[in-house]
Order: C-alpha cells, then sequence, then structure tokens
C-alpha cells in the first residue's frame, strides 16, 4: 500500500485523536488528561520522539494500540517513556502495546536512561490473550524487563486511573509510584471478580484506591490531588537521581539551611515527649530540598531524599511523632526498600536516629517483626554507599544496628551531646534486672529510692562520653555544628570502595 502525503497525515491525525469520542468525553468527566496530553506536560517542548505510532494502522479502532512510547527529554535529561490511552479498549494490552512497552524498557535499559510509566490501564486485553499474554515476547516480558532494569535504571510511575490485575504489576515493579487521588487505583481483581470469586462487595476505590495503596498498603509512594501534580512528582524524583547505577546523583546550587529552625530547641530533653523528626531534617538540610516519599505510611519512619551543600542524600529518620518511632513491620519494609534504592543509585544514606528499638508483642510476633527487622538490618549491612549514622536522641537495641550504628560499617557514627546509646532504655533496663528486688521492697519511699540509684548508676554506664572514650562514637557533635560537621564527612566519603561480599547474592530474610 503506497500513501500520498495527504493520506499519511489524515492516519496519524486519526491515530493521534485515540479512541472513541465518548471515552475522551468519559475521561474529561473525571478530571482525567489524554495520554498524549500527559506525554505534553512531563517532557521538555519539542523533545518527544514517538515509537509505534501506526502500530494497528490497518485495523480501525485501535490506534497506536493503546499506548504512546518514545524517547524525550526531561530537565533537559533523557528519558523513555510509555502512556496508556485509556480511550483505546480502556488501555487494555494488546500484542502491539506489549511489545511496545517491553521495546521502550530494552531500549531504557541499554541507553541507560530512566523509564517513566504513565499508567492507565485495564491490563490484559482479554480478548486477544493467546497474542499477548503467554509467549516469549508476551505481557510477562514486560515485568522480566523491568525487574532486570530495577536498580539499574531509575524508573518511576505516574498512576492516572486503574492499573488492573497484571497491569497492577508495572506500578509494582517501579521505584516509586505517585497516585491521583479519585482516580487511580491498583487491584489484582475488579470489584465485579472479588464478589464473584469472594463475595466481598467492595469498590475500585475502597479496594485499591490511591488513598489505600499510600496510607495503608505502601504499594503507592505520593498522593497527588491532580495529574499535573503527579507528573511534577515524577520530575521531582527524577531530579534527585542520576540517569543509571553508573553515574553520580545531579548536584544542585548549594543553599543554606533555613535559618528559621533552631535543631538544640527541637529536641525536647524527656524521652517522653515527641518531636518531628521530618522538621529536624528540614533545619538540617538545604533549604526546600527535602522531598518525603511515602509521607503517609508508616510514619514512624521519615524516608526521603534532600541536599546538602547541593549533594543529595537520602535520609532514614525516626519520628518520635508517630508510635514514639518505634520501628514496626511497615516501617521496617519502607526502610528497607529506601535504603536499596539509594545504595543501587549511588545516594549517601544519613540516618537520624531517636529509636527506642523494634516493637514487641503478640501481634507484631504474628507479623513477622523479627523477619521484617533483619530485612532492614540486612538492606543497612549491604549499603555500600556512604551512610553517617547520627544519634540525635537515641537508638535503643536492635533500632541501633537497624539505624546503620557502629557495626554496620558506617563512615560516622556521630552523637549529639544528649545523645544515648543502649541495649535498651533505663527505666525498662532497671525493670529488666532488678523486678524481683523492686517487688521486696515494701516502703514506697525506700523502693522509688532504688530505683532512681539504680537508674542513675545505668545512665552514668550509658553516658555519651564514656561511649566516645571507648570509640563506640566517632564524635560528639553540638547541633549547630552538625551540619557542616556532616558535610565535610559526606565529602570525605565520597568514591570510597564499594564491596560488601564474595558471593551472588544473599539469602535475604523477606
Ligand atoms: C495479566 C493478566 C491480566 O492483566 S487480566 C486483565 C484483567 N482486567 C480486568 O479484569 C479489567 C476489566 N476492565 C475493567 O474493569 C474496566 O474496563 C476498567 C478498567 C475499570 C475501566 O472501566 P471503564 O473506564 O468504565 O471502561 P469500560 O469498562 O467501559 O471499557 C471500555 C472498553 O474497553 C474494553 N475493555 C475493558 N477492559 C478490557 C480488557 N481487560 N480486555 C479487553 N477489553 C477491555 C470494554 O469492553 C470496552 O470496550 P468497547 O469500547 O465497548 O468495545
Amino acid at each position: 500500500m503506497t500513501l500520498d502525503e495527504e493520506a499519511l497525515e489524515r492516519l496519524r491525525k486519526r491515530v493521534l485523536a485515540g479512541g472513541a469520542e465518548k471515552y475522551h468525553a468519559a475521561n474529561a468527566g473525571k478530571g482525567k488528561l489524554f495520554a498524549r496530553e500527559r506525554v505534553a506536560l512531563l517532557v521538555d517542548d519539542g523533545s518527544f520522539v514517538e515509537d509505534g505510532l501506526y502500530a494497528n494502522a490497518l485495523s480501525d479502532g485501535l490506534p497506536a494500540d493503546g499506548v504512546v512510547t518514545g524517547q524525550a527529554t526531561v530537565a533537559g535529561r533523557p528519558v523513555c517513556l510509555m502512556a496508556n490511552d485509556s480511550t483505546v479498549k480502556a488501555g487494555s494490552w494488546g500484542a502491539r502495546t506489549v511489545e511496545k512497552i517491553i521495546r521502550s524498557i530494552e531500549r531504557a535499559y541499554q541507553t541507560g536512561v530512566p523509564m517513566i510509566y504513565l499508567v492507565d490501564s485495564a491490563g490484559a486485553r482479554i480478548t486477544d490473550q493467546v497474542d499477548l499474554f503467554p509467549g516469549r515476547r508476551g505481557a510477562g516480558r514486560i515485568f522480566w524487563n523491568q525487574v532486570r532494569a530495577s536498580g539499574s535504571i531509575p524508573q518511576v510511575c505516574a498512576l492516572f486511573g486503574p492499573s488492573a490485575a497484571g497491569g497492577a504489576y508495572i506500578p509494582a515493579f517501579c521505584d516509586v509510584v505517585a497516585m491521583v487521588d479519585g482516580n487511580a487505583s491498583m487491584y489484582l481483581g475488579s470489584d465485579r471478580m472479588v464478589q464473584m470469586v469472594t463475595g466481598e462487595k467492595t469498590t475500585l476505590e475502597e479496594m485499591g484506591g490511591a488513598s489505600v495503596h499510600t496510607r495503608e498498603s505502601g504499594v503507592g509512594h505520593f498522593l497527588c490531588e491532580t495529574e499535573a501534580e503527579a507528573l511534577d512528582t515524577v520530575k521531582r524524583y527524577l531530579s534527585y537521581l542520576p540517569d543509571n547505577w553508573t553515574g553520580q546523583p545531579p548536584a544542585a546550587v548549594p543553599t543554606d539551611a533555613p535559618s528559621t529552625v533552631d535543631l538544640a530547641a527541637l529536641v525536647p530533653a524527656s524521652e517522653r515527649q515527641a518531636f518531628d523528626m521530618r522538621r529536624y531534617a528540614r533545619g538540617l538540610l538545604d533549604d526546600g530540598s527535602f522531598f518525603e516519599i511515602q509521607a503517609l505510611w508508616a510514619k514512624e519512619l521519615t524516608i526521603g531524599f534532600g541536599r546538602l551543600a547541593g549533594e543529595v542524600v537520602g535520609v532514614v529518620a525516626n519520628n518520635s511523632m508517630f508510635k514514639g518511632g518505634v520501628l514496626f513491620v511497615d516501617s521496617a519494609d519502607k526502610a528497607t526498600r529506601f535504603i536499596q534504592l539509594c545504595d543501587a543509585f549511588n545516594v549517601p544514606l544519613l540516618f537520624l536516629s531517636d529509636v527506642p528499638g523494634f516493637m514487641v508483642g503478640a501481634a507484631v510476633e504474628k507479623e513477622g517483626i523479627i523477619r521484617h527487622g533483619a530485612k532492614m538490618i540486612t538492606a543497612v549491612a549491604e549499603a555500600t554507599v556512604p551512610k553517617i549514622c547520627v544519634v540525635v536522641r537515641k537508638a535503643y537495641g536492635a533500632g541501633l544496628y537497624a539505624m546503620a550504628g557502629p557495626g554496620f560499617d558506617p563512615d560516622a557514627t556521630i552523637a549529639l551531646p544528649t545523645a544515648k546509646i543502649a541495649v535498651m532504655g533505663a527505666e525498662a533496663a532497671v525493670n529488666a534486672v532488678y523486678a524481683n528486688k523492686i517487688a521486696a521492697i515494701a516502703d514506697d519511699e525506700e523502693r522509688a529510692a532504688f530505683v532512681a540509684a539504680k537508674r542513675a548508676e545505668y545512665e552514668r554506664d550509658i553516658d555519651i562520653v564514656r561511649l566516645a572514650s571507648e570509640l563506640v562514637v566517632d564524635a560528639i557533635v553540638e547541633p549547630h555544628e552538625l551540619r557542616a560537621e556532616l558535610i565535610r564527612r559526606f565529602a570525605a566519603a565520597r568514591g570510597k570502595e564499594r564491596h560488601f561480599s564474595r558471593r551472588r547474592h544473599g539469602v535475604t530474610p523477606v
């Protein structure tokens, strides 16, 4: 078939318009943009080069087979991308959709550039399953490629609509997922399927909406009000990462820390009083540079990127505002993945410790707190990027190990003058050792005096100067000197030898 210029232009226009008008109207009614508008908002003007525009050009009704793929630049840096077009069979994957997505990931991996997934899809196109589902270049190959690319190139997803069944794994294999509140959802079986299989009556929003995944399951990382916000989040995320695992995170023009935060005043003397470690991190980092990830999930642990004198660091911090900063199953998982992300992309790690330890009790034991904690400690041990542990207030029990304490090959363990490092807090320790003796003292005053004396003895034992004199901590630093100290120490650790163990990979507790 030969085409004259006009016919080609007609065909191109038809394909660029996507699916039926009723689906465009339905999307607009929900505040959803067209896939091509999303791409235009994401990439630098005029930078997009599209592949596979004419997929299915000979069969009517499935323009581009429901996915836009190609290469572009974002903030001047190269990326590969895919964007589901939900006006074409609800963005479901036909054979060519799958091939286009596979080629995109392969190109991103081979050229060492980030892969961006703009997802809005019904998953596998059930009516075409033999062509797209089981074969060597079937849908499974998308995931195989995602797993191969994981930690080699950044993979980031913005989710605008459903990502049903197999489609839900694309976000799951990404480093992070930004979800648009009210429209985005992820689930393995639709509400109709759930009712058929289990009898449960639910909705897509209830089961797999943005709020559920960013607050409860942890599969989503950012809850966004609008599509534009989700796309900005993708751009901001990429601004902290190199193009691939061989590069260094891009430095920015250094700024001062905000002058409004008094770090010393922020930490209450009493361990029983909570303070917001996010404010502490903001006060320590370059002004406006803190970019929190998974802010709504497992809030007892805060993670995110920031900058010190323009250089990127990954922050892992206990937050006593939530559950006293104790580590739970979800917070251990949250930390594990973030530490692996930073280690993969050469982002130095800053641990801000104020941790009473891991949670104890029947409920968390049944949830597997031991293996989740072991997973976090494994990630800390395996991370070979520069890592510095700052004991801001306390590091008790295995919490010290989870926060990159001295045994975990940190480049430095720094303590504030009021910091405490111990196997447990004084109250718990005295109770553990002297419970029988305390119970045997009948007189209230005498009992109180005994407990106070034992606590004082314990506090003397774990005195921070004593720990420094025994080389447990490398430095005791005043809060107002901490930022400058960290800048110097991270600079000194840059470029260090990175090797952990002689083996293919460990057998990780999961
Ligand atoms: C790897 C294994 C897998 O991925 S199995 C995939 C399983 N997927 C599903 O069960 C999702 C089924 N689809 C849905 O639940 C809905 O379509 C969702 C995604 C919620 C979107 O709803 P809504 O925006 O109202 O669209 P709609 O249902 O009116 O559909 C529009 C047109 O698309 C079609 N469609 C939808 N999903 C599929 C699919 N998975 N395979 C084939 N076709 C699909 C609908 O039939 C409809 O087509 P038409 O325009 O009427 O011709």
